[in-house]
């Protein structure tokens, strides 16, 4: 199956175009007031409404108040929701919208007892711990701690790049993968040719 590709941290409409031209399956937009990619929500509604049809576009929260999300979730048309902290089941089940919950990787994560756990998850984000950080760090984990017998999807995450994201794709067979870091000409700011770039190696992985 192809593997999808989601651009994350988008802050601006000309980086969520440059995304869909180049092909993204979907856009990230950081809800997180401890990013350097947080939006306010007028900025996600301008990206929101500039992203064409068919491509998904998802809200990334961390361990953020219920009356955040929901107030986000009123507002803007997410299609799925990313929970990047500490959030339980309970908790990212409780607005009754599809998501994908991300496991910090490091060694003695136990993958298998985190897909039972977020049973009701579309997939598992995997990204690399680093202390001190939720995530979109730009630093890459060991692959070898994914075991290939995962039934729900992966979504490939943690300083990926154009340069080594064939290389993942082949080892750890990715439903998508998913950058931030590594197509940015700073934080925040996304280069439209890492973005192609990104895509075609995607695209160019068997
Ligand atoms: O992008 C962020 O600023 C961010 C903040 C808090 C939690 C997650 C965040 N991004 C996610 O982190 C991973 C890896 O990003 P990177 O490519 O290593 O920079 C990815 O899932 C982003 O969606």
């Amino acid at each position: 199956m192809r593997t999808r590709v989601k651009i994350c941290g988008i802050t601006r409409v000309e980086d969520a175009r440059a995304a869909a031209d180049a092909g993204a399956d979907a856009i990230g937009l950081v809800f997180d007031p401890d990013s350097p990619r947080c939006v306010t929500l007028e900025q996600a509604l301008a990206i929101i409404n500039s992203v064409p049809p068919f491509v998904t576009v998802v809200g990334l929260f961390v361990d953020s108040p219920v009356e955040r999300v929901r107030a986000v979730l009123e507002r803007a048309r997410l299609g799925l929701v990313q929970f990047h902290g500490a959030e339980t089941p309970e908790q990212c089940r409780l607005y009754g919208r599809p998501y994908v919950k991300a496991i910090r990787m490091r060694g003695g994560v136990n993958l298998h007892a985190e897909e039972r756990r977020y049973a009701d998850a579309t997939g598992l984000v995997l990204d690399t711990y680093v202390p001190g950080q939720s995530g979109g760090s730009g630093r890459a984990f060991d692959w070898g701690l994914v075991p290939g017998d995962l039934h729900k999807p992966v979504i490939l995450a943690g300083g990926l790049h154009a340069d080594n994201v064939g290389d993942a794709i082949r080892r750890v067979r990715p439903a998508a993968v998913d950058v931030s870091s590594g197509v940015e000409s700073a934080k925040g700011i996304k280069d439209p040719h890492k973005i192609a770039a990104f895509i075609r190696a995607v695209r160019e992985a068997a």
